[in-house]
């Protein structure tokens, strides 16, 4: 059937070759089954590799559908905008090292495959793409997500300011201290909080402000908004300790690896010091 077409036409030639590649390329799906749809919103089914070119606005929610996708797939290989991809595989201490890395990198290891520039395009888009694989880290990293995300968000509240200066700003130590007194007050225990333990991400939470959002300034996000006040009070005194204890009140979240997030967040929660609202548990308990 192909073989009909050729003919000695240059272009005739290149789209029969085209065919032919394409027809190839095909041929591991035969008998598979095509789902159309939006992929944000469509549930996808077991798979073990994800091959995607994906329009730029989506490129977090996708990343985050896809790491919370059970059961893990083996590998995600996708073209992302470059400074997107250059924060997915950032290290501590790199210019794009931001919370969106540290995420990722909790649940997967990614690797940078190749450069795409624009030109290599026609007609050239605004931007340089660049290609990575995903691996899903097996067996998955526990984490209450709620948790490990409210205390990346404080973290890098100010990336390159001292965890000690953070940790005496009067909307991160109100946050802190509420929490631990509703804590207190119902006598919750370690296991009650963290028992629960919900390894899903919300992405809804990483929309594209936190994925590409870039500027010169050192600020990754607010807390909230309102004062970033310091305070002293007996109550920072012991969340400071907690600092001092790990080592890490001098040290700055641009510059700290997931496992020293991890040992961090550790060292907090057996102080019973909690980065979600922990309220909703609470209301929970009271009406049960
Ligand atoms: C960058 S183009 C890639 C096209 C083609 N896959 C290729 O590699 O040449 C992105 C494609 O994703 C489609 N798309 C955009 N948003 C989508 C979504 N939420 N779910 C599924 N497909 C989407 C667009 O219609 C477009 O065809």
């Amino acid at each position: 059937m192909l073989q009909a077409c050729i003919s000695n036409s240059e272009d005739q030639l290149r789209k029969v070759e085209k065919r032919r590649l394409l027809l190839r390329a095909l041929a591991p799906m035969a008998g598979r089954k095509v789902i159309q749809g939006d992929v944000l919103k469509t549930e996808l089914p077991y798979f073990d590799i994800c091959v995607a070119n994906i329009p730029y606005q989506i490129c977090s929610p996708l990343t985050f559908k896809l790491l919370n996708h059970q059961p893990p797939f083996r590998a995600a290989i996708i073209m992302f905008q470059r400074e997107f991809a250059m924060r997915l595989v950032a290290q501590p201490g790199d210019k794009l090292y931001c919370r969106l890395t540290v995420n990722t990198q909790l649940h997967a290891r990614i690797f940078h495959l190749l450069k795409v520039r624009r030109n290599n395009f026609r007609p050239p888009p605004k931007v340089d793409s660049s290609v990575v694989r995903i691996e899903p880290r097996k067996p998955c990293i526990e984490v209450k997500q709620e948790e490990w995300d409210g205390f990346l968000r404080i973290g890098f509240n100010r990336k390159n300011k001292t965890l000690g200066s953070i940790f005496r700003q009067k909307n991160v130590i109100t946050l802190l201290e509420k929490n631990y007194r509703t804590v207190q007050a119902l006598k919750l225990s370690q296991e009650d909080l963290l028992n629960e333990t919900d390894t899903k991400m919300d992405f809804s939470s990483f929309g594209d402000d936190q994925g590409m959002e870039m500027d010169d300034d050192d600020d990754e996000m607010e807390v909230e908004d309102g004062e970033a006040d310091e305070v002293q009070s007996e109550f920072n005194d012991k969340v400071l300790g907690v600092l001092k204890e790990g080592d890490f009140e001098d040290k700055r979240s641009s510059k700290l690896s997931r496992q020293e997030f991890l040992y961090l967040l550790s060292l907090f929660n057996k102080a019973a010091y909690h980065f979600y609202n922990v309220f909703p548990l609470f209301k929970s308990i009271l009406f049960l």
